[in-house]
Order: structure tokens, then sequence, then C-alpha cells
């Protein structure tokens, strides 16, 4: 296909290391053309990860008018009914994996779940979603720094943090892989 028939759809996201991963996850994808713009879109609240991404995605739309898609994570501990949740960037920001960790000290259920959701919008058509969870444990944290909560936590099955696993590894299991997975298959299927 010519690259003027290429669909180009827009990942928007002022994450650097969040658009690293996705870029390695969906690698090739026939048909289309991935872009990327560095907006770092409002955070939103609500109730559900999914209300959130989908607001972010309207927005995107309405600053794109072509096809957008974007992220938002959420990491959320059992102990806390799911709280931070999609607050977790601004629990990171003051606490730092260190302080997530304290945040379950008084409580003996450590366990907690990574989700990733894409939220997909085209210009006249309904918004799509993809949900992606990965289940662990919240743990004092070990391995390099460079990426957010990843030194704390700690996958089911696996006795390394997502910091010390290797980024092949991360991105074989984790929350945003699933996500993507589902995301492509359904761009792959779709393709006009
Ligand atoms: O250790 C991590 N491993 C991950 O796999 C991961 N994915 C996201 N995050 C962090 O969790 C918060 C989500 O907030 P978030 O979804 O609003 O992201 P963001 O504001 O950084 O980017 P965006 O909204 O512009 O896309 C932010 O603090 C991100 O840095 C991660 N940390
Ligand atoms: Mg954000």
């Amino acid at each position: 296909m010519s690259s003027e028939t290429l669909k180009t759809i827009s990942f928007i996201t002022g994450n650097p290391n969040k658009l690293k991963e996705f870029t390695q996850i969906i690698g090739d994808l026939p048909s289309y053309k991935l872009d990327s713009k560095d907006i770092d879109l409002p955070e939103y609240q609500g109730e559900s990860g999914e209300e959130i991404a989908i607001e972010k995605c309207k927005t995107a739309l309405e600053l794109l008018k072509a096809p957008v898609l974007v992220e938002d994570t959420s990491l959320c501990f059992n102990a806390l009914h799911g709280l931070p949740g999609p607050y977790i960037k601004w629990f990171l920001k003051k606490l730092k994996p260190d302080g997530l960790h304290k945040l379950l000290a008084g409580f003996e259920d450590k366990s907690a779940y990574a989700q990733c959701i894409f939220a997909y919008g085209e210009p006249g058509n309904e918004i799509r979603t993809f949900v992606g969870k990965t289940g662990g444990k919240i743990v004092e944290p070990r391995g390099p720094r460079d990426f957010g909560w990843d030194p704390c936590f700690q996958p089911d099955n696996y006795e390394q943090t997502y910091a010390e696993m290797s980024k092949e590894l991360k991105n074989s299991i984790s929350h945003r892989y699933k996500a993507v997975d589902l995301l492509r298959n359904y761009l792959l299927s779709n393709k006009e």
C-alpha cells in the first residue's frame, strides 16, 4: 500500500516511557501510519478509568479532528478498594515508589493490579476502548527507577518487579501489552 493510502493514527501522550513501550509492543501495523504527539492532556476525574480515557479521547479528537489514540493507566490496590487507581500519577509524584509501598503498611493484603486503557477515536464514530490488566503485589521498591511505579509492582508468577525485568519481558506480560494486543487486533480487522 502506498504511503498516501495509509490511515494515520496519532497517539497523544505527554509520557515518553509510555510511547516507547507502545511503539515496541505494537510493532509494524500494516495499512496504518502511527504518529505521536507530545501533548499533556488534562487529567480528568471519574469513577472509572474507562470514563477518564473516553474524556481524554474526546479532547484529543477536538484538538486534532483526525484519528486519535490516548491511553490512561491506573494502579489499583485491592486493600484500598481500587485506589489510587487513575489518581496514581499524583500519589507517585508525592510519595515516590517507597511511599506507595508504605501506604499499605497497615494492611495484610498487598495485592494490586495495573490497568491500561487505550481509547481510540475517529471523527463521527463512537470511541472504542481496550482494557488490559495485570495482577501482582506492591513490594518494597527494587530495580531501576526510570519508569514510575515499576520498582514497586511485582506481577503474579514472577519474582522480579516490572523494573527488574528486561523491557522485552515486561512488554510481553504487562497491562499495556494486553491492551495494545486488543487494539492491534481491532485495527487489523477494521482496516478499510
Ligand atoms: O511504573 C510505571 N509503569 C507503567 O507501565 C506505567 N504506565 C504509566 N505509568 C505512570 O502512571 C501514571 C499514569 O497517569 P497517566 O495515564 O495520566 O499518564 P501520563 O499523564 O504520564 O501520560 P498521558 O496521560 O499524557 O498519556 C503516570 O505517573 C505514569 O508515569 C506507569 N508507571
Ligand atoms: Mg495523564
